[in-house]
């Protein structure tokens, strides 16, 4: 049987890290990290994640701020609130909450926020960053920022060598994700809907991502016996054996199954996500500390 990777005991120990981090920066008479999240709309889910992360974000001792704003709110009013954010010498990260309304042109929307305040990496100038082995001064971001701090819980720093694939192409996971696996020296394959015999081609992998958005897609004899396998998936499916209407939350990987065969799993709830939002923290100190002319902290 798999290890189970704990996500949330990871996440927690990243989250006591920036929090030292931040009582550091004040001890130093510098301006105490600042977060800004913005949500256009009232999408249930995504306010749960939101709260998750100003609740998150006082835990680390920041300033913390949120913006909820009318679903008819127009791309206008929220470029103007982004330049507002960006001038503030208060705020050190700004996230906008994904997905926006049809409306609104999300691309515009990123490529406003100021690059050093990027801290969910979805700016070009991070995305180059990454993609050319910037690491130093680049925003990752979150999702498999996390997901490469549980590999090298896992399997060590040295991840050299290995085969990686990455099942997904996403801008946000899938893309990243390889990039950060090619930067620690992996065999990296991004596989994906045209992908031919995905299946063999996953059992080719020391490393597996799932970040699909396909419950439970990723079989276990997809999976290399003893291989790490990392589920990025969140999907709410039905349960109807919780009783009528319940629902639960599955991953990309039919864990049960895959549990048997892996080294190494992340189970869902309670593996990257929980990630997600600690790295969201991470990003945020150390951006203070850089506009501080600190030393950026690593995690
Ligand atoms: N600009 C932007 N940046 C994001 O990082 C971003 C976003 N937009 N839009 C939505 C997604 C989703 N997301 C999650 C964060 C934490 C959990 C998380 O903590 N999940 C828990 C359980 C959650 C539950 O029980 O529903 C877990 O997996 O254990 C999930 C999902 C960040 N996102």
């Amino acid at each position: 049987m798999a290890e189970v990777i704990d996500g949330k005991s990871v996440a927690e120990d990243v989250v006591s890290k920036v929090k030292a981090l931040t009582a550091e920066l004040s001890a130093k008479g510098a301006t105490k990290p600042g977060l800004a999240v913005v949500i256009v709309g009232e999408d249930p889910a995504s306010q749960v994640y939101v709260a998750s992360k100003s609740r998150t974000a006082k835990e680390c001792g920041f300033h913390s701020l949120q913006h909820t704003l009318p679903a008819d709110t127009s791309e206008e009013q929220l470029l103007k609130i982004i330049g507002d954010l960006n001038a503030d010498k208060s705020i050190h990260g700004i996230l906008v909450q994904l997905p926006l309304p049809g409306h609104i042109d999300a691309g515009k929307v990123i490529q406003t926020i100021a690059p050093e305040k990027d801290v969910d990496g979805f700016h070009f100038i991070n995305v180059g960053k990454l993609g050319t082995g910037e690491l130093e001064t680049a925003f990752v971001p979150c999702t498999p920022a996390g997901s490469m701090l549980l590999i090298e819980r896992v399997r060590g720093k040295d991840l050299s060598g290995l085969n990686a694939v990455v099942v997904g192409r996403s801008n946000i996971v899938g893309k990243p994700m390889a990039n950060l696996l090619l930067a620690a020296n992996c065999t990296v394959t991004i596989a994906h809907s045209r992908t031919r015999d995905l299946p063999a081609l996953a059992r080719t992998a020391d490393i597996l991502v799932a970040a699909v958005g396909r419950p439970e897609m990723v079989k276990g004899d997809w999976v290399k016996p003893g291989a790490t396998v990392i589920d990025v998936g969140i999907n709410r499916i039905p349960a109807p054996e919780k009783g009528e209407g319940k629902s639960r939350l599955v991953g990309d990987v039919a864990y049960a199954e895959a549990a048997k065969v892996a080294g190494a799993i992340t189970p869902v709830p309670g593996g990257v996500g929980p990630m997600t939002i600690a790295m969201l923290m991470a990003n945020t100190v150390a951006s203070a500390y850089l506009a501080a002319g600190l030393k950026r902290p690593s995690f």
